[in-house]
């Protein structure tokens, strides 16, 4: 996610290094470089100017702050105002209506089935709602049929009817049923179209106007560049939504939508999508993708996606194994499981600071793990209990199964063996010896 405009910042701020303060003449040269950085990642020129601008304002008048050096300075100041541009704070959702109804709407392809599906799992799972999902889309059967599949897959109950044509009374009804049902949040998955046509605008506006949902939401691709934009714009000129939804986060994309959506609509992003799974789904939160941006890497993520994933019951089971010297490639097994759950190695890689560059030319595979996995499920049960067990002949065995080499399985067994030990000086408190064990792995 937006390796190359991270790239260009950094190049932006070098310009800076090595001078004593910040002047009119080297912040020039460098906000000429963060504007063409932000042009480039299809950010509009009009916004890449009032941004630069402001930030030299600032720059400027920022001179007596002797502890950091220039082009600190000017990360802090870019940041802070990235982040002022993304919206500052983030913004939730309003569930207060019983039922709530939230009204999605977007151009065709957008993603908008897909969000309907992962908000609809993330309301039930992390708020505890109990959702409904309604299929609007009275044109392509395929489109209700996909949102069917995506409410077996996270169990969430989808409402349609295919011999209705009318989408106003298709949501009046779902709503009607919602409330003798018990479902808190209904969310209407509205149709789509190629590009802004007036019948699709009339349509969902009579649906705005007949159920007065509590929350309006514009979803877009972020891969679409400028076009994002400016669709967000039409959009909002009719709806006025109360939240935009960028998708496909993941991908290519140059950033530039979420830079300037919020400028050019004044309205908040309030989720994005990373992925075609169900749980690819993200609070947005400008500070934290404003970091992003500036390669600095989402920290805060990292660790709330690993706090989601990790299971305290398992943990303190491995404890105890570890304290046992009991700890065995089934254990280990379970912890690369855990690690695959908090999403695609890529993805979180990107999140820990200076990684993204680093890792900006290496094709990390999903799965990493493959092998090593391959490799434990070649052994047999008492082999995972006993690593120390495993001899020259038993290796053959295991690289022939798991379709590796001798040396892998070496490689495995060795780092296996280090993990155990330093896993039980952690545990020990042996903190010294741990930094010389760390010191010998590296
Ligand atoms: N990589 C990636 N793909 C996504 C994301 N969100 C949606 N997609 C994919 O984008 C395609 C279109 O998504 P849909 O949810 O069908 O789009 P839609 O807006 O509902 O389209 P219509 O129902 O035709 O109006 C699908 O192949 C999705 O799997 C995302 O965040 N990342």
């Amino acid at each position: 996610m937006f390796d190359s405009l991270s790239d260009k910042l950094d190049k932006a701020f070098h310009v800076l290094k090595g001078h004593g303060q910040i002047t009119e003449v080297n912040v020039a040269e460098t906000l000429k470089e963060v504007r063409r950085a932000l042009v480039d990642a299809d950010v509009n020129f009009k916004i890449a100017k009032e941004f630069t601008n402001t930030v030299k304002e600032k720059a400027l008048g920022q001179n007596v702050l002797k502890s950091l050096k220039p082009n600190q300075l000017m990360v802090k100041i870019v940041k802070d105002e990235l982040t002022e541009m993304m919206g500052g704070d983030a913004e939730g959702i309003d569930l207060s209506g019983n039922p709530s109804v939230i009204l999605m709407s977007g151009l065709q392809g957008s993603g908008k089935t897909t969000f309907s599906g992962k908000l609809a799992n993330f309301l039930k799972t992390k708020k505890s709602k109990n959702p409904l999902l309604v299929a609007c889309d009275v044109y392509r059967p395929a489109a209700i049929d996909q949102l069917h599949v995506v409410g077996e897959q996270i169990g969430v109950e989808v409402f349609s009817n295919k011999e209705e044509k009318n989408p106003v009374t298709i949501a009046e009804a779902a709503i009607a049923h919602a409330k003798q049902n018990g479902h808190n949040v209904v969310i209407l998955d509205t149709a789509g179209r190629l590009a802004v046509d007036e019948v699709m605008m009339n349509e969902i506006s009579d649906i705005k106007k007949a159920v007065e949902p509590q929350e309006t939401l514009f979803v877009v691709d972020a891969m679409t560049g400028q076009d994002a934009v400016n669709t967000a714009k039409t959009f909002n000129d009719v709806l006025n939504f109360d939240g935009v939804i960028l998708t496909k986060l993941d991908g290519d994309t140059r950033g530039g939508a979420a830079i300037s959506i919020k400028s050019v609509v004044n309205k908040p992003i309030k989720f994005i999508g990373t992925g075609e799974k169900m749980d690819a789904i993200d609070v947005f939160y400008p500070s934290r993708m404003a970091d992003r941006i500036l390669g600095m890497g989402d920290v805060v993520s990292l660790v709330e996606r690993a706090q989601e994933q990790y299971d305290e019951e398992e943990a303190r089971k491995i404890q105890k194994k570890i304290a046992k010297d009991k700890f065995g490639f089934d254990d280990f097994l379970k912890q690369i499981q855990q690690v695959k759950k908090m999403g695609s190695m890529k993805d979180l890689m990107g999140m820990i600071p200076g990684a993204g560059k680093m890792m900006k030319n290496m094709d990390i595979d999903d799965d990493a793990f493959k092998h090593i996995e391959a490799m434990i499920h070649s052994m047999t049960p008492h082999e995972r209990e006993n690593p120390t067990s495993i001899n020259a002949s038993r290796k053959k065995r295991i690289s022939k199964g798991s379709g590796t080499s001798v040396q892998e399985v070496n490689q495995l067994l060795k780092q296996f063996s280090q993990m155990s030990k330093m896993m039980k000086m952690m545990q020990g408190g042996g903190g010294k010896k741990m930094m010389e064990m760390m010191k010998n792995i590296q």
